[in-house]
């Protein structure tokens, strides 16, 4: 179910990525595609129109929040708006305070209201209700038996007039049904009436008279999804005829589009309250909004994480963490270790990689990281002096051991961290360069690769001009500027790549730099403590 929904929304938003800031541009093309794909998952016009309308208010509104990138941001702003259209909150079944609580199905025929009494029933008994299930739908020859087959499935008693009584009268039944309910201790009663092929005067007037009789305290329209713009057209007529009181939506197992979810709720302002995604007894279940957005943004947990990230950073760190990123100084060992703690406050390693889907090449090289690794660097990091993270060319061998023995660590562990602290310090400084990929709220973030890039182009161009105009004499200049523009850019590329993490994890810069991976530098710098 959502299949094609998922796929384009996914689509949309990876274009959106590595963006620094959102522009009215970008908020016009991405509301643009989200409309295409609203339309062509069969969600009704006026529904498109106002949500379009709203994701377009709350972009432009810059709500913006230094912890997301403009993909996070976008995200977490659609997926609000598909809870607000799929309903908000959930909404609970009401119970009658003097029982049985009487709940009544209307919906067309073969809607599934027959499979749904049952797995209703079930669903019930499992939270030890007594439900009894009532059959009737008196029209269809086959409709009892059916009834009682599902009850028997489903280990529900069932209430049916009697066989050889003639066609009987549905509103008889019910009403002794709730009577039969009281005697024998049910405390719901569940009652399955009569549907036809097309929306029929006679029907809406049966089931009004049996809504009238038992006076429900819930009526259920139970509509197959897989219907499409019809079932909005159901819902309105049912709701005009005979009224209810919320929707039970069927078969969105066989709707990839999912279009009638969508729209329903927002059409007749009545809340989706169970979904069946299956003609198995078990494929049923009380209706989410929040969880069935997530399942169409094809987030899973990332909402979570990207939520856990807003919650945890506060803004001014996170600003903090990017004033120091973006300043001339150099990256120190005390930045490496602010910016592993903020890590570390999302939660443990694995599971925020286990929230991450697609994680693809990047999972690999982020899972050799532990959470044991980051305590090993952190207890390296600690038993240095101020000066020695400040500065850690001055850790010298003798340093290293005493560092070692500090942090009950090897030798081996201090040169590995220092030499890949290098490694990163080195990265840092050519990100300055030409800005930071994907770092959440820094200033030029995302951008400021596409700014390198930009700036290794004009040098190119520099070079070439000079080249064009000159004729010679500066020729191994120019050279040289262009072999520095070409490196420049494959630095910008590297950066880039960075910027592939999936949202959520900041374009992978919130991972300290040079930690797991990465070309290692020569150790020449280095020389390894005298045993
Ligand atoms: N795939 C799928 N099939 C379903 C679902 N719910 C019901 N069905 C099937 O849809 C068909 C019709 O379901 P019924 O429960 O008989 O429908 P009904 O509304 O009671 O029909 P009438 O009694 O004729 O009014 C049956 O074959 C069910 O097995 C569902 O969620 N998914």
């Amino acid at each position: 179910m959502f299949e094609t929904l998922s796929d384009r929304l996914t689509t949309v938003f990876t274009s959106l990525r590595g963006k620094g800031r959102l522009s009215e541009e970008d908020i016009n093309t991405t509301a643009r595609e989200i409309r295409l794909a609203l339309l062509e998952a069969d969600v009704a016009l006026p529904v498109v129109r106002d949500f379009i309308a709203h994701v377009k208010e709350r972009a432009r509104g810059a709500e913006v929040s230094k912890a997301l990138n403009p993909a996070q941001q976008f995200i977490k702003i659609v997926n609000e708006e598909l809870v607000q259209i799929l309903g908000g909150e959930s909404r609970e079944l009401s119970f009658s305070k003097t029982p049985p609580t009487v709940i009544m199905l209307a919906g067309l025929q073969g809607s599934g209201k027959t499979t749904l009494a049952g797995k209703l029933g079930k669903w019930l008994a499992s939270e030890r209700d007594t439900p009894l299930l009532v059959a009737a739908d008196l029209q269809r020859p086959n409709a009892v038996t059916q009834l009682q087959v599902v009850g028997e499935r489903a280990e529900i008693p069932v209430f049916a007039p009697e066989p050889g009584n003639g066609v009987g009268d549905p509103v008889e039944v019910a009403r002794e049904s709730v009577e039969q309910a009281r005697r024998n201790n049910h405390n719901v009663v569940i009652i399955d009436t009569a549907g036809r092929l097309g929306v029929d005067e006679e029907m809406m007037q049966q089931a009004a008279d049996i809504r009238d009789a038992v006076q429900p305290d819930e009526i259920l329209f139970v509509v197959d999804a897989m219907i499409g713009q019809d079932a909005v057209n159901t819902a309105q007529s049912f709701l005009d005829g005979v009224g209810y009181d919320a929707v039970a939506l069927t078969k969105l197992d066989g709707d990839a589009r999912g279009g009638a979810a969508l729209s329903i709720r927002h059409i007749t302002g009545k809340p989706i309250m169970f979904a069946s995604t299956g003609e198995k007894l078990e494929d049923f279940d009380a209706f989410h909004p929040d969880r069935m957005a997530s399942r169409i943004l094809d987030m899973g947990d990332m909402l979570t994480l990207i939520e856990q990230a807003q919650r945890t950073f506060e803004e001014s760190e996170v600003e903090k963490m990017a004033s120091t990123l973006a300043s001339d100084d150099d990256f120190t060992l005390d930045d490496f270790l602010e910016q592993m703690s903020m890590i570390r406050k999302l939660g443990p390693i694995n599971s925020l990689l286990g929230m991450m889907p697609g994680m693809g090449q990047m999972r690999d090289q982020i899972s050799n990281v532990d959470d044991a690794d980051l305590d090993r660097i952190t207890a390296v990091i600690r038993s240095m002096t101020p000066a020695e993270r400040r500065n850690p060319k001055i850790i010298n061998g003798s340093r290293r051991l005493r560092i070692a023995n500090g942090s009950g660590t090897q030798v081996s562990d201090v040169n590995g961290l220092v030499t890949r602290f290098f490694e990163a310090q080195k990265m840092m400084r050519q990100m300055k360069n030409g800005g930071m990929p994907g770092m959440p709220g820094m200033p030029g973030s995302g951008s400021g690769a596409g700014g390198g890039k930009k700036k290794a182009k004009a040098q190119q161009k520099k070079a070439k001009k000079g080249k064009q105009r000159s004729g010679n004499p500066l020729k191994a200049k120019q050279e040289e500027a262009e072999k520095e523009a070409q490196r420049q850019q494959r630095r910008e590329e590297g950066g880039d790549q960075q910027s592939q993490l999936p949202p959520g994890l900041g374009g992978g810069s919130q991972l300290p730099p040079g930690m797991g991976s990465g070309p290692q530098p020569d150790l020449s710098d280095f020389k390894l403590p005298k045993k």
